[in-house]
């Protein structure tokens, strides 16, 4: 499935090995979160991921600063830093977290979604689609470890796993703001969101656009877990324990069960879907709302 995201970029790492990519961080050892002896590294520079055999668990941490947004080239190290984990036995769990202080994920790129080609549009929202069906039915035990603000895109890769632990920072809002740029969260976002915190609470924030801060967030269930900053990974290690301590194949069929469904749902249409997003986002006044967004971003630093 990785070969159809984000074709041109597949095409040129999957020439080569895993280790031979230009930019992979090929088998480093050595102490990293989590730490400890044994712990290897691999990776490309945007998307790092530690792995610890001994315990079955690897850490993909997001590392495109400013911001983590979801480039096309993020998507895809990602989707294959993902597949590489679940072909591999030794792995059991991962937990999804951020290099960039304070940001977990700014979300989808906005730069992918302005001025650009339809068919960058369609091999970008392609590359968002593989990345949320990848996570969403990962057969993986899968933990946000959400150290800093979570909107949009941000927020939809913490609710594609099975658990999410957040950093008391009232800072760190979480929440699918999509409508706060005058643009509409996709019925998958949506799906993901209503599956989690139910019907009401999920059309409320997304008509109004919440980002919830972290008492708020926790209240609702966007989020499972509220823990002192210093403490996220430490937290998400302990919740990992104990799905693992859970029989894969039960866990793994019981996720299936709950999860499908709405998988499927993206998956029967697919080319339809990336037609229906080509049309909404090459609409004049939809690229006007995201200049003028992007706009205002790079003036607040100014
Ligand atoms: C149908 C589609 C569904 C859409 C789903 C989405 O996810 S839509 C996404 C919805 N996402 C949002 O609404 C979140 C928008 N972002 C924010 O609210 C803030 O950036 C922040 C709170 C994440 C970080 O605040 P901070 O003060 O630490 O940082 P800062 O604000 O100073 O930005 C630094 C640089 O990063 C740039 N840049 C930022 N975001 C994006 C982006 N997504 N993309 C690209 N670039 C982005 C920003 O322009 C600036 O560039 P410059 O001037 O250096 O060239």
């Amino acid at each position: 499935m990785a070969l159809m995201v984000g074709a041109r970029v597949l095409a040129r790492n999957l020439l080569r090995p895993w280790s031979r990519l230009p930019d992979a961080v090929p088998g480093r050892t050595g102490p990293a979160a989590g730490g400890g002896d044994g712990v290897r590294c691999f990776g490309s520079p945007r998307v790092l991921v530690e792995t610890d055999p001994a315990k079955g668990v690897a850490v993909i941490k997001l590392k495109n600063p400013p911001v983590n947004s979801l480039s096309l080239e993020v998507l895809t190290e990602f989707v294959i830093s993902l597949e590489k984990l679940e072909n591999d036995k030794t792995f059991r769990g991962v937990i999804v977290t951020s290099d960039c202080p304070g940001i977990f994920s700014a979300g989808l790129d906005l730069t992918e979604m302005c001025g650009k080609s339809q068919a960058h549009y369609a091999e970008y929202w392609r590359a968002v689609q593989e990345l949320w069906l990848r996570l969403y039915l990962s057969n993986l035990v899968v933990i946000a470890a959400i150290n800093g603000v979570s909107p949009a895109g941000g927020c939809l890769i913490s609710l594609t796993c099975d658990y999410r632990v957040l950093a008391d920072n009232p800072k760190y809002s979480i929440g699918l703001n999509e409508t706060l740029l005058g643009i509409v969260a996709p019925s998958w976002f949506k799906d993901t969101l209503v599956n989690t915190v139910g019907h009401r609470t999920a059309e409320r924030a997304l008509q109004l656009g919440l980002l919830f801060p972290p008492a708020e967030a926790l209240r609702v269930g966007i989020v499972d877990q509220v823990v002192p900053e210093d403490q996220v990974h430490s937290a998400a290690l302990s919740v990992m324990a104990r799905w693992l301590a859970i029989p894969d194949h039960a866990r793994q069929l019981t996720k299936n069960l709950m999860r499908k469904p709405t998988a499927d749902r993206l998956v029967k249409q697919r080319d339809a879907d990336i037609q229906y997003f080509l049309q909404f986002i090459s609409r004049d006044s939809i690229q006007k709302s995201l200049r003028v967004y992007l706009d205002k971003l790079r003036q607040k630093k100014g």
